[in-house]
């Protein structure tokens, strides 16, 4: 993976793959106005001049602006207030946002943002869509390098269907007359932040007018919500490509020692988590359940763990920390995850989709005030709908319960994850799982 930080020369500028040399990579604080203007002060950049994808580098922040464990250890998230304060002769608060060279060999140009505009002259790249009869002079954007789910979206709306082959990407890009009018700022050519091509495109069949930007996964201040209407309600068409059923043994155990190879760090990544606390307390007084588990039930009607994609630069370990704190309202300086908690890769050849899974194991009570805060929690009623606990035993008729739960429908490889964390956390036998995973009802 490819990242940059923002501090023009910054050695940091490019890095590849993620958790390289330790390098945190922190998004600009764009929930709290009056921290991103102290950033951007810092930073010497005008708020004009950014972007959703910058990042700025762990080397431009002191030890003192982490966040630490109770037992002291450094964490990978900053203190809230934090601002980079450390510029090297080397790297020096950034003019302009717009300084990406173009020379052939500096990769810089990659993460050239949606919105910048690069006009056709001879031998520049023409529109990527076939017989796209663009007339010459018309504006031609970028593909959305630094955010993958948006990447995802316009390669499968233009047809192009090898993922985030970034050589393949490198001169590709896609001219004005594919987007909507509402994907641009008031009387600019510049792109939105989320917006994406819906017009004469070779591969997209949605609504034309209504799904040009992505409404539903994103709440950041400047992207732009677009209501649907009556027509199209319930028409969520700019998220088609994300978390489709996974056919049947889609997803293949990665061997520990191989988890940052070359081949599944170049995918695209995701880590999620069990939280879990140990119980003995009777249901109904009746059966022991040993633990209880969480779960979400996620937008798209799945149920599947807190936990996301990762981020560019980010390792996997704060991504999930970041994500359980945007999904359940998590405070992450009582309860993170570490290295250490790590149960389970998996990879998705056709996807290009690696999967990393982590334990919480919490007590009791405090699983009870999580579950309490996720109601709180930034994207609880949008992405998250609700944390529910696993029904760990089963009735006497061998049905209702655990194997009944189990028929649900889970996203990605979330069972797999699931049936994984239990055998090896002891919760139950791998007999027990298979038994559940065998039953049927009788009355079917
Ligand atoms: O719980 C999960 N276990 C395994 N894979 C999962 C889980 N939840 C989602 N996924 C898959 C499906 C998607 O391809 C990616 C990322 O999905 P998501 O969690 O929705 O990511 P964001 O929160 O939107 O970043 O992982």
């Amino acid at each position: 993976m490819l990242l940059n930080c923002t501090v023009e020369n910054c050695e940091n500028k490019l890095v590849k793959r993620n958790g390289i040399n330790g390098v945190i990579f922190h998004r600009l604080p764009w929930d709290d106005l009056e921290l991103l203007d102290k950033w951007l002060k810092a930073l010497k950049i005008k708020k004009c001049n950014t972007s959703h994808y910058m990042t700025v580098c762990s080397e431009h922040f002191t030890e003192n602006d982490y966040k630490r464990s109770p037992s002291g250890v450094k964490l990978t998230d900053l203190l809230h207030g934090a601002v980079p304060t450390i510029f090297t002769d080397n790297s020096k608060p950034q003019t302009s946002f717009f300084t990406y060279r173009r020379k052939s060999n500096d990769l810089g140009h990659l993460f050239a943002k949606q919105s910048e505009i690069r006009t056709r002259e001879n031998n520049d790249p023409v529109c990527f869509v076939p017989n796209c009869r663009t007339p010459t002079g018309l504006p031609l954007y970028n593909f959305p390098f630094g955010d993958k789910r948006l990447l995802h979206i316009w390669s499968k709306r233009t047809g192009l269907s090898t993922m985030y082959d970034t050589d393949l990407y490198l001169n590709i890009t896609i001219c004005k007359s594919h987007f909507h009018d509402n994907c641009f700022h008031e009387n600019s050519m510049q792109l939105k932040p989320y917006a994406i091509p819906s017009i004469d495109l070779i591969d997209y069949s949605g609504p034309p007018d209504n799904c040009c930007l992505i409404t539903s996964l994103y709440s950041e201040e400047n992207s732009v919500m677009t209501n649907t209407g009556d027509r199209t309600w319930g028409w969520l068409g700019s998220t088609e490509a994300f978390g489709r059923l996974p056919e049947p043994n889609e997803f293949i155990v990665i061997p520990k020692s191989q988890i940052h190879c070359e081949k599944y760090a170049n995918s695209t990544q995701a880590a999620h988590c069990l939280i879990y606390a140990e119980s003995n307390e009777k249901v109904f007084g009746i059966y022991n359940p040993r633990a209880s588990i969480l779960m979400q039930l996620r937008y798209d009607g799945y149920f599947g763990f807190p936990g996301g994609l990762i981020d560019s630069g980010e390792d996997f370990v704060t991504a999930v920390n970041r994500e359980m704190a945007e999904e359940m309202n998590l405070d992450t300086t009582i309860h993170s995850v570490s290295h250490d908690d790590h149960v389970i890769s998996h990879w998705s050849e056709k996807k290009n989709l690696a999967l990393h899974f982590y334990k919480l194991k919490v007590k009791m009570t405090e699983l009870i005030e999580i579950e309490k805060r996720a109601l709180l929690a930034r994207d609880y009623g949008s992405e998250v709908l609700g944390t529910i606990r696993i029904p760990l035993y089963t009735l006497g008729d061998h049905y209702r319960g655990f194997p009944v739960f189990l028929k649900h429908n889970f996203i990605g490889c979330s069972k797999e994850q699931l049936i994984a964390a239990l055998s090896s956390l002891n919760i139950l036998t791998p007999e027990e799982i298979q038994l559940a995973l065998n039953a049927h009802s009788k009355n079917v």
